[in-house]
């Protein structure tokens, strides 16, 4: 037996950080979306006892440090399932990009092999699995638009994101979420951007509203290491999108653009200076 999960990327819409914690990890505030761009997974029920992880791209790892591969083990770990799985992963989200491909595909991978192996596990068990994996998993495992705080795991679900457009625009570097947090000065921010201010507009599905409170403290670290992505984002303001922010720790840039009429001169000007470029619906 084959189950078929999509597994999409998110954005945040806003990103602030509170606090860093003392086990390392920083209390953030943050607004996430899903996006039209999804990887896509095949699960095959195997005979043998184990997990094999196969992927058309050549540059992620298909061992155990594959996320899809530790929600797998967690799994069979935790409720002693003796069955073997093949998880087939489609890449099409960006590696290490902000996009949180990774997470998407364990949050997919728990909601697969539920179904899989008839396990009858609520979203918030799966999302409590998630957890003990990466900080945006719980996120991923439901979707839509939410208010995580926490270090991202604690999850207020908003209705509703209006429908848009979004670039997204990923520059040719490497950007490590650890090293971005580990670079941050959590007590020396001084432009917070307002979580219920974004919600509100969220919830009153006012775009221009929502273009204009997007915020994300992180792009202080990552444009300093990195200026190609400031440069990025003063290209898609200036093609025309109405409102533009890096994505979580970078180095992808989103706009968001209400009209589709827009939307071919932006692609194209930033096609002319990055490879990879994606327009895609915002999923509500
Ligand atoms: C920044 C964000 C924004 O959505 O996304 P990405 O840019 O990775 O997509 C997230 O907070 C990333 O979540 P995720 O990628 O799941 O992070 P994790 O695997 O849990 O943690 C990776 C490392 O980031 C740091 N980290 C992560 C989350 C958090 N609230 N505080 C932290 O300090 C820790 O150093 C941790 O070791
Ligand atoms: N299924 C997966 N897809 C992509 N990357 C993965 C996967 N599993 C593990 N990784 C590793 O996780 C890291 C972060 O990847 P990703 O989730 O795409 O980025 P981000 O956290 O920036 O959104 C990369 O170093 C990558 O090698």
């Amino acid at each position: 037996m084959k189950v078929y999960e999509k597994a999409p990327a998110k954005i945040n819409l806003m990103l602030d950080v509170l606090r860093k914690r003392p086990d390392g990890f920083h209390e953030v505030e943050m607004i996430m979306t899903m996006v039209d761009l999804a990887d896509r997974l095949e699960l095959s029920e195997m005979k043998r006892d184990t997990i094999i992880i196969s992927s058309q791209a050549g540059y992620i790892p298909l061992d155990e440090k594959n996320l899809a591969f530790q929600a797998a083990r967690l799994l069979k770990e935790r409720y002693g399932i003796s069955r073997g799985v093949h998880i087939h992963l489609d890449k099409h989200i960006p590696v290490a990009a902000g996009l949180a491909g990774g997470s998407s595909d364990a949050a997919a991978t728990l909601r697969g092999l539920n179904r899989l192996w008839r396990l009858g596990l609520s979203h918030t068990e799966l999302q409590e699995l998630g957890s003990e994996l990466g900080s945006d998993i719980p996120f991923c495992v439901t979707g839509g638009t939410a208010l995580a705080t926490g270090r991202g795991e604690k999850l207020e679900p908003i209705f509703s994101m209006p429908q848009c457009w979004v670039i997204l625009a990923k520059p040719p570097i490497n950007v490590s979420t650890a090293d971005v947090y580990g670079k941050l000065r959590a007590d020396r921010i001084t432009n917070h951007p307002s979580a219920a201010l974004m919600r509100e507009a969220v919830e009153a599905r006012d775009f221009q509203a929502i273009c204009g409170r997007l915020g994300n403290v992180l792009e202080e670290v990552t444009l300093k290491l990195h200026p190609e992505v400031l440069r990025l984002k003063e290209a898609m303001i200036s093609l025309g999108a109405d409102g533009v922010l890096m994505s979580g720790s970078g180095p992808t840039v989103f706009g968001l653009v209400s009209k589709q009429s827009k939307v071919p001169r932006i692609y194209n000007g930033l096609r002319g200076f990055c490879n990879e470029v994606y327009a895609v619906r915002s999923l509500c």
